[in-house]
């Protein structure tokens, strides 16, 4: 692929970025690139900024500095109406869901089709009951409210909404965290096939090792600050460093390698 097509292939490009909080530099110099339809798994010890990286892409964390590139346009740059059309170009997957817990399934999905694509209550809950159908619940669901349902279902309801407006970039914080493994492995399976057939991009923040090597084309790892190594799983697994000999070579990392290696399936 020559220069300017892998370019044009970016969709989010981060530059320099530093965070800060008090005392506390979480992010200093930190780069990053996002590709068209690639799954990027983002991974790195508790507190080395995974979520606060998402979160200033994502425009609910202002950086101190750097450069945050989306679809070719700097956020900063941005007016506050130019900067929301960008952001509805987003999906994003909060650890808790982030549900309605008062609203059904229905109607929490149909929210931002009235809010944003400003369609009719009817409409909007129709298209609501497609994207739920698309994650895998059963219309006997659309009508129940969250506190009705597993974690599991809960999960799937909140991707359908965070799917609403067709996103072209999904971004997901921990989505498998308190999933049993086979709901976990199932909903890992839903985001490939998910963007197999939609086309999205997607910004994946995790610990889980299944999900990495089951899901991702490439892993960015965060460490002292900044992106350590990114890359293609086999070049990240065989870095010389300790928190990945730890991570990828440890236990659970050698469970999740046999098991990829078991189901024979490939990413990239
Ligand atoms: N609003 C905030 N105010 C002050 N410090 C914050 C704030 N948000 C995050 N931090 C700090 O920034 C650092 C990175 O936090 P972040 O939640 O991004 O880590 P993480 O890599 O996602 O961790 P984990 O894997 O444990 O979820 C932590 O030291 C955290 O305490």
């Amino acid at each position: 692929m020559n220069q300017r097509a892998s370019q044009q292939d970016v969709v989010i490009r981060v530059r320099a970025l530093c965070n800060r909080f008090g005392t506390n530099d979480v992010h200093t110099n930190l780069n990053l690139d996002l590709s068209r339809r690639e799954i990027l798994g983002v991974v790195g010890g508790s507190g080395t900024g995974k979520s606060v990286l998402l979160r200033s892409i994502v425009g609910l964390h202002q950086p101190d500095s750097g450069v945050i590139e989306v679809f070719g346009e700097e956020l900063q740059a941005l007016s506050p109406d130019q900067r929301s059309r960008v952001e509805r170009r987003f999906g994003v997957l909060f650890q808790g869901g982030a549900l309605f817990t008062s609203l059904t399934l229905q109607e929490n999905v149909a929210l931002p089709l009235i809010e944003h694509a400003r369609l009719s209550r009817e409409d909007a809950e129709y298209l609501a009951r497609m994207k739920l159908a698309l994650v895998g619940l059963p219309a006997n669901a659309y009508t129940m409210v969250p506190a009705q349902l597993s974690g599991g279902m809960v999960k799937r309801a909140s991707l359908a909404r965070a799917i609403a407006l067709d996103p072209e970039v999904l971004f997901l914080d921990e989505p498998t965290a308190g999933l049993d493994p086979i709901g976990a492995a199932a909903f890992d399976r839903l985001i490939v096939t998910l963007r197999d057939a939609l086309g999205f991009s997607v910004f994946l923040v995790t610990h889980d090792l299944d999900t990495l090597y089951s899901t991702c084309d490439r892993v960015a790892v965060l460490s002292d600050k900044q992106v350590l190594v990114e890359g293609p799983l086999d070049i990240v697994e065989n870095t010389d460093d300790p928190w990945i000999r730890d991570y990828f070579h440890g236990p659970r990392g050698r469970a999740a390698q046999r098991s990829r290696s078991a189901s024979g399936r490939e990413v990239g």
